[in-house]
């Protein structure tokens, strides 16, 4: 197997932490540069960075070097990864890619762009196929840009599709959030709001998750050149809550057609796999939906479930009849794993295998 060497950008950071530890040991793919911002660069990492991470820093990583955020300076990368703030992801992600060199990104800038594909690993890796209209519009042989979504997103959007797969179209959600500490990156939000307390506001939250299921849910154009969002209508309410990592969601699903079963839906989550599993992608989760039954009233639950296939798996219990939609159910999704980190580098494993890097 040849390595692929990667860079890092926004390393620094909540979800550049994440990316470190996730990639340290990784068969495939080996650290090569660390970016962050002028606050960071030429600095030791292990200087640079407030590690909050409960594996230590990767001994190697600790001595390396921070580099700006400038292309020139990873030209050794095949891929980049990004945990880059919002606010600068723009225009440095659109840099990296002018480059040639292909971006997985974790901000939301791009994430609406028709000819950008919004991947969640376990659901839309499908979605990969309108990466060559992005390099025929730019002129590009190697660069491009694909997101993966919101971290909340991630946690609804794989059981729905499980659903979606087995049972047809939906035709409206409900869900109702409670967001770990860490998705607000750091130092995030005070403590002395979060503890002993639930927050009922986080920005932008909602509008994202009630966008972003619809284009993951939906399909590419015949002629790929974008997507079709489904006509799912998406309500979401979103709360901060005193968890470290970890992001539940309560969901309430109904079908377009006729609602199946309780057990019908059991079955269908159990059951569901993904393009990477059967690509054999080497962090795809084997069982991408771990499913609680009546055994386990309370579950799932962050401090106990949010590590399932190594936070790569979304964790669902609770499935029962709603009395104004069709079912409900509650899911668990590691935010910085699959919700942030860990879809990126599981969408780059799938890009690998596609011959797209
Ligand atoms: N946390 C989560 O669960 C999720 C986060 N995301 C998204 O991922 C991104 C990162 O989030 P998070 O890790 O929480 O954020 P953090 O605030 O923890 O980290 C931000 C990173 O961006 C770097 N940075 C800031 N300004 C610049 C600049 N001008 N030039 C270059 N680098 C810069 C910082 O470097 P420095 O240390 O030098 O300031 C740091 O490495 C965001 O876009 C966020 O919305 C997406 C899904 C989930
Ligand atoms: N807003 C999310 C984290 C995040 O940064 O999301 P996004 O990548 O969609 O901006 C949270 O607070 O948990």
């Amino acid at each position: 197997m040849v390595v692929k060497k990667v860079g890092i950008l926004g390393a620094t950071g909540t979800v550049g932490q994440r990316f470190i530890t996730l990639l340290d040991e990784h068969p495939e793919f080996e650290i090569a540069v660390l970016g962050a911002s002028a606050r960071s660069s030429g600095k030791k990492y292990e200087d640079a960075a407030r590690w909050k991470q409960s594996k230590a820093m990767p001994e190697k990583v600790a001595k390396m070097i921070v580099s700006e955020c400038d292309p020139k300076l990873f030209s050794e990368c095949s891929i980049v990864f990004s945990g880059l703030d919002a606010e600068f992801a723009g225009e440095i992600e659109k840099n990296f890619r002018a480059a040639n060199i292909p971006v997985l990104s974790n901000a939301k800038n791009y994430r609406r762009d028709p000819v950008v594909p919004l991947i969640v690993p376990t659901v839309n890796t499908e979605h990969f196929d309108v990466v060559k209209k992005q390099q025929e519009q730019l002129g590009l042989q190697r660069g491009f840009i694909v997101t993966n979504s919101n971290c909340s997103t991630a946690g609804v959007v794989v059981p729905l599709k499980a659903m979606q797969d087995a049972f047809g179209p939906i035709e409206k959600v409900t869900v109702t959030t409670m967001q770990a500490i860490s998705g607000a990156g750091y130092p995030g939000v005070s403590s002395l709001d979060i503890l002993d307390n639930v927050v009922p506001f986080i920005g932008g939250e909602e509008e994202k998750i009630e966008w972003e299921v619809r284009k993951i849910l939906g399909s590419t154009n015949e002629d790929l050149s974008g997507f079709k969002l489904t006509d799912t209508v998406v309500s979401a309410q979103c709360n901060r809550v005193p968890v470290l990592d970890g992001h539940t969601s309560c969901v309430a699903v109904k079908f377009a057609g006729k609602a199946p079963s309780v057990e019908e839906i059991k079955k269908a989550l159990v059951n569901y796999r993904c393009e990477a599993n059967k690509l054999g992608c080497f962090s795809a989760p084997k069982q991408p939906i771990h499913v609680f039954d009546e055994k386990n009233p309370d579950r799932p639950q962050p401090r106990l479930d949010r590590e399932a296939e190594r936070g790569y798996a979304v964790s669902v219990g609770r499935i029962r009849p709603d009395s104004i939609f069709d079912i409900k159910f509650v899911s668990l999704v590691h935010n910085t794993v699959l919700g942030a980190a860990g879809a990126g580098i599981l969408n780059a494993e799938v890009a690998v295998k596609k011959g797209l890097i």
